[in-house]
């Protein structure tokens, strides 16, 4: 391999290392859906806070529903949210409700089923054994225990952990904000009649899209001229916690991203062994800015993005997994590989562990309305020349 070509594994290294956990901040449980915890949640208090009823029924004395039927007087009414503190001696019960806390002297719950209903006496047909529907103080948590680790994706369940500590606020990592910038002087928006040599800019779109999808906030620009001064100008201006560029990377006589980064003793512009995505750029700017040039050819663009740019920005959300699920599948169809690179072959799904190709015409980086069939991403190893039929590969999912 050339001195200067480095490897797939090598350049997500490299791309992941300019990552690191955004600063945390105080979040209102509103908003703090999808965010990652920046610190571990421990209870101080026992959950639940107090024994209370599984059951609506009655709180009675196991002593005194040992011989059946029973009749007890009715000494309180406990719906739940009652601060009543009534006591059930010998002969008595508490009419109790679902969530409510067990009075003092009680230790069985008879759930309203196995009795008469009474609200003055009531009479118990039915009991169970001691300690049957009641929910013990401490038995989800006790003081001390970390209820939500730090680092910990707050989905639905983890918020309501957090709720449930009576917390109104966590504190998390904010999310990167990453502009999205898209080069070249071919490209005009979607929607803009194209003159011959036009054609539609797709990777901002795909690319905002890809940083959403990856937990972000995307500031998209584009489409940005082959100008030089302008490009420095924008990126001179950003305030974001990152960049991805596209276009501009390869070898062609206006490639205006290299030319406008030529001289950023932080940033490196390498070719990586892998197809598509050969040509990268990566580092920081001036200010300690990440930014990721990715090269312009649409799969390229997404690949690239898949591989270097999405585990990093899962890093700065202060995620620690931030590799994509793999799966083992079944390749019901051949293809060539590039020697000496690796291969990331957009394949769907024919069955649950069977792939083919996306499209019958490959892993051509030109391929963008066929990309949208992708459901998953081949990763061929370097040393491979040849996928056969019936080879096992392992495949990225990048479908959501
Ligand atoms: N002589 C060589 N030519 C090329 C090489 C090489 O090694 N030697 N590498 C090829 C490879 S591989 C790739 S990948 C591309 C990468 O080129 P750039 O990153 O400089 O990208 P551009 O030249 O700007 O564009 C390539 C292609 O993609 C289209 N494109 C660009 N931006 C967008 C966009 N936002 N939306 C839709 N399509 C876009 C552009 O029109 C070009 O067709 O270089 C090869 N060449
Ligand atoms: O490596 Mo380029 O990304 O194939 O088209």
């Amino acid at each position: 391999m050339h001195a200067d070509v480095r490897s797939l594994t090598e350049h997500r290294a490299a791309a992941l290392a300019l990552a690191a956990p955004l600063p945390a901040v105080d979040v209102l449980l509103d908003d703090a859906d999808g965010l990652v915890l920046a610190h571990d949640l421990v209870t101080d208090e026992p959950l639940p806070r107090w024994d209370n009823s599984a059951m609506d029924g009655y709180a009675v004395r196991q002593a005194d529903v040992t011989e059946l039927p029973a009749t007890l007087r009715v000494v309180a009414d406990l719906p739940a949210g009652s601060a009543d503190e009534p006591l059930v001696t010998p002969g008595t019960a508490a009419r109790i409700m679902t969530g409510a806390p067990v009075p003092t002297g009680a230790d069985t719950i008879v759930p309203v089923e196995a009795t008469d209903a009474g609200t003055g006496t009531v009479v118990v047909r039915e009991a169970p054994p001691a300690g049957t529907h009641l929910r013990r103080a401490g038995e989800d948590a006790v003081p001390g225990d970390v209820v939500v680790a730090a680092g910990t994706l707050l989905g639905p369940a983890a918020i309501a952990a957090v709720a449930s500590l009576g917390r109104p606020v966590v504190r998390a990592h904010r999310r990167p904000r990453v502009a999205v910038v898209s080069t070249g002087d071919e490209l005009v928006a979607p929607g803009t009649p194209l003159r011959r040599g036009q054609i539609p800019d797709s990777n901002s779109w795909l690319l905002a899209a890809a940083v959403r999808e990856a937990g972000g906030i995307p500031v998209r620009f584009g489409p940005v001229p082959d100008d030089v001064a302008v490009l420095r100008e924008l990126l001179a201006g950003l305030d974001v916690d990152a960049i991805v560029t596209s276009g501009g990377v390869s070898v062609g006589a206006y490639d205006v991203v290299k030319a406008a980064l030529a001289d950023e003793p932080d940033v490196e512009f390498v070719s990586v062994a892998v197809q598509p995505g050969k040509p990268q750029g990566l580092g920081r700017l001036p200010g300690g800015t990440p930014i990721w040039t990715l090269p312009g050819n649409p799969v390229s663009s997404f690949a690239s993005f898949e591989m270097f740019v999405r585990p990093a920005i899962l890093r700065m959300r202060g995620l620690r997994d931030v590799e994509r699920p793999t799966r083992q599948a079944v390749t019901d169809e051949g293809w060539t590989t590039p020697p000496g690179r690796a291969q990331l072959m957009p394949v769907r799904w024919v069955g649950p562990d069977r792939v083919v190709r996306a499209t019958a015409r490959g892993s051509g980086s030109h391929l963008v309305a066929r990309l949208a069939l992708a459901e998953g991403l081949a990763v061929i190893p370097a040393e491979i020349d040849r996928v056969a039929a019936g080879d096992r590969v392992t495949v990225l999912k990048v479908s959501p």
